[in-house]
C-alpha cells in the first residue's frame, strides 16, 4: 500500500488555527508486510526510525504496527511552516484507517498535535476549514496561486506558539474575523480581489516577525497580490496571479531563499 500526504500552509492570513491549504509537495509512505522503518529525503538521519516516529505513532493510534514495514520518502522540509508534522500524522492515520470518517482521523490526530488546521488540509486537500473537531474542504482551488519563499532557517511550531499572547483585543479579533469571513467567501467565489483583501491578520502574524513578509507587503512583486506567513513560519507565501513574474522577482530579491511555486492540490491523503 502506498499513501501520500501533501504539504500544507496553515492560517492563510486571518484563519488562525482553522484554515489551511494543501500544496503540491508530497511525502510518501510505502507500507508492506515485514518489519523495519526506513526514511529517505527530508529528515533522513534526523527523524526517529523507530516506534517514536510521529507517523508510526499516528498509525499505532488506529492499527497495530507489528509485522509492518514502513518506508518513508519525505519531500516536505521540516519546521519551515509547510506542515511537515501534519503530513507525517496524515500518512500514519490514512495508512491505518483509509476508510475512516475524517472527523475520527482528526480526533486521533489531535492527540499528537494541538491544532487540526494543517491535518485537515493534509487529509482532505484544497482549502479546508477546521472547527470544533470537524473539518470541511470548502474549495478545491484558489483565485491566486501560492509561491513559497522558504528560508534555510527553521522555526519550531511549539516555540512559535509560545510567543503568542494569551488574549487579544476586541478590535483585533473583530478585524480578523472580518478578513476570515472574506477569505472563505473569496475562496468559494474565486474572486481574486476579495481574496487579496482577505490576506491580513492581527491574531498571530504581528507576534511572529518576518522581514521577508514585511518586505513583500511593502513592495509587491509583479504578478503578486498579497502575502501570508505560512503556518508558524518562517516560510512566506506570496499569492500570485502571475506566478512566473512573481517567482522571478522573488528569486532576485531573496537569493538565499528557495523560491518555489507550489500549486494548490484538490485532494489530500484520503
Ligand atoms: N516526515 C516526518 N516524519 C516524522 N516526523 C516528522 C516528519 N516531519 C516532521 N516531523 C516531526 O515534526 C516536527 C516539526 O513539526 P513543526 O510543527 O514544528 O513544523 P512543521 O509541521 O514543519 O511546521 P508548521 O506546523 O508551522 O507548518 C519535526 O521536528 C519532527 O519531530
Ligand atoms: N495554526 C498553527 C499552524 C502551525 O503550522 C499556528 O499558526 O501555530
Amino acid at each position: 500500500m502506498i499513501v501520500r500526504a501533501p504539504a500544507t500552509s496553515a492560517n492563510v492570513g486571518p484563519g488562525f488555527d482553522c484554515v489551511a491549504v494543501a500544496l503540491d509537495l508530497w511525502n510518501e509512505l510505502e507500507l508492506s508486510d515485514g518489519d523495519g522503518i526506513t526514511i529517505e529525503g527530508e529528515g533522513a538521519g534526523e527523524l526517529a526510525a523507530d516506534a517514536s516516529n510521529l507517523a508510526v505513532r499516528a498509525y499505532a493510534l488506529l492499527a497495530d504496527p507489528a509485522g509492518k514495514r514502513f518506508r518513508f520518502t519525505n519531500r516536505i522540509p521540516l519546521e519551515r511552516g509547510l506542515g511537515s508534522s501534519a503530513a507525517a500524522i496524515a500518512l500514519g492515520l490514512a495508512a491505518a484507517a483509509p476508510r475512516a470518517p475524517v472527523d475520527d482521523l482528526l480526533a486521533a490526530g489531535l492527540t499528537l498535535e494541538s491544532h487540526s488546521d494543517n491535518l485537515a488540509a493534509a487529509l482532505l486537500g484544497g482549502l479546508t476549514v477546521a472547527w470544533d473537531g470537524r473539518a470541511a474542504r470548502i474549495a478545491e482551488t484558489l483565485p491566486l496561486a501560492p509561491v513559497a519563499v522558504v528560508p534555510q532557517t527553521r522555526t519550531s511550531t511549539a516555540a512559535s506558539r509560545g510567543t503568542l499572547p494569551a488574549a487579544v483585543s476586541h478590535a483585533d479579533a473583530a478585524s480578523t474575523a472580518g478578513r476570515a469571513a472574506l477569505l472563505g467567501a473569496a475562496a468559494v467565489s474565486g474572486d481574486r480581489m476579495l481574496f487579496a483583501e482577505a490576506l491580513w491578520d492581527r491574531l498571530h502574524e504581528p507576534y511572529r516577525p518576518s522581514a521577508v513578509l514585511d518586505a513583500i507587503r511593502a513592495e509587491l512583486p509583479p504578478g503578486c497580490a498579497g502575502a501570508t506567513l505560512s503556518g508558524s513560519g518562517p516560510t512566506v507565501i506570496a499569492w500570485a496571479a502571475g506566478v512566473d513574474a512573481c517567482a522571478a522577482a522573488l528569486r532576485g530579491r531573496f537569493p538565499d531563499h528557495e523560491v518555489r511555486p507550489l500549486a494548490v492540490v484538490p485532494r489530500g491523503a484520503l
